[in-house]
């Protein structure tokens, strides 16, 4: 059993630890990741795909599996066997002959490249709709993501109680982000609020943003922002259904062309 295997799940069934060394603290995912792969140059089609390969794994090992072919986690996670057994090289793993990877092993691979050994702290400022269910998600404790803040700028939501939570009031922004160690912001507010709210929190040292609002954010360089539009997903899914009824044009996959299957996977990046 690996240590950090178990540290996956720690919040959904035990405390997680409240506080870290202050230097620990400092360490944000984008510079985690820099270190790890800087020398290896993993390419981040292949990045992209590692969640999508780890979801297969847990599925397996919640089914007691202990080892898999790379055609079966291929099929599992819907990409074709030769780019999965490339990717996995990337990672150092390549299975053993006629026996496949080893499950466990695979699962903690992949999630120290991808920083899901250790905590990350999220704050969700905006708790509106989004919000709210975004805060009341278990997903994020399982897989390493602790949600430390609730911000909001209405002050008939600031105390409110939600998910165990009590929201704060934007003016703590700089506080909560500093005090809690929030490596993470999460904005859900309306579109011509973001910007100003992003600007705060890499002011504050925030250097991952993970953006609701139908905007695209200026950021610095050293600051990742990852945007999620649903509508563009729904878009990309009217343009294949009209490909299926025999609509106009014909379709030639640009990029990369074997991306996996599922509606989860399709959340783009827009800004990187
Ligand atoms: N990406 C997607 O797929 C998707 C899906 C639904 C909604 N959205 C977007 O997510 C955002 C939130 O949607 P919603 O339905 O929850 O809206 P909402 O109006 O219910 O919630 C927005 C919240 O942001 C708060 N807010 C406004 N200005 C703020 C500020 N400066 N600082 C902190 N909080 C502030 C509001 O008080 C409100 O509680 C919107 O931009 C919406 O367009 C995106």
């Amino acid at each position: 059993m690996y240590s950090q295997r178990l540290n996956l799940g720690a919040g959904a069934s035990g405390p997680r630890p409240q506080s870290r060394a202050p230097e620990e603290q400092a360490v944000t995912p984008r510079q985690t990741r820099n270190r790890d792969r800087a020398d290896r140059g993993i390419p981040e089609a292949t990045v992209a795909r590692l969640p999508v390969y780890l979801r297969a794994l847990h599925a397996l090992q919640d089914r007691g599996v202990a080892t898999v072919s790379s055609e079966e986690l291929a099929a599992a996670a819907g990409v074709n066997s030769a780019k999965l057994r490339k990717d996995l090289s990337h990672l150092g793993s390549y299975g053993t002959r006629g026996v496949g990877y080893e499950v466990e092993y695979l699962v903690y691979q992949i999630s120290r490249e991808l920083g899901l050994t250790q905590d990350w702290v999220v704050a969700i400022i905006g708790v509106g709709n989004l919000g709210r269910a975004l805060a009341g998600y278990g997903g994020f404790a399982s897989r390493g993501f602790r949600v430390a803040g609730l911000l909001d700028a209405d002050e008939a939501i600031v105390g409110q109680e939600i998910a165990g939570m009590t929201v704060e009031h934007i003016d703590r922004l700089e506080d909560v982000i500093a005090d809690r160690g929030v490596s993470i912001a999460v904005i859900a507010t309306p579109a011509a609020a973001a910007q100003g709210v992003c600007d705060r929190v890499v002011a504050a040292g925030v250097t991952s943003v993970l953006n609701f609002a139908p905007v695209v954010l200026s950021v610095p360089d050293r600051v990742d922002v990852r945007k999620v539009d649903l509508s563009i997903e729904l878009q990309i899914l009217a343009f294949h259904e009209q490909r299926k009824a025999g609509g106009p044009g014909d379709y030639e996959p640009v990029g990369d062309g074997d991306r996996p299957s599922g509606t989860a996977q399709y959340v783009e990046a827009v800004e990187l």
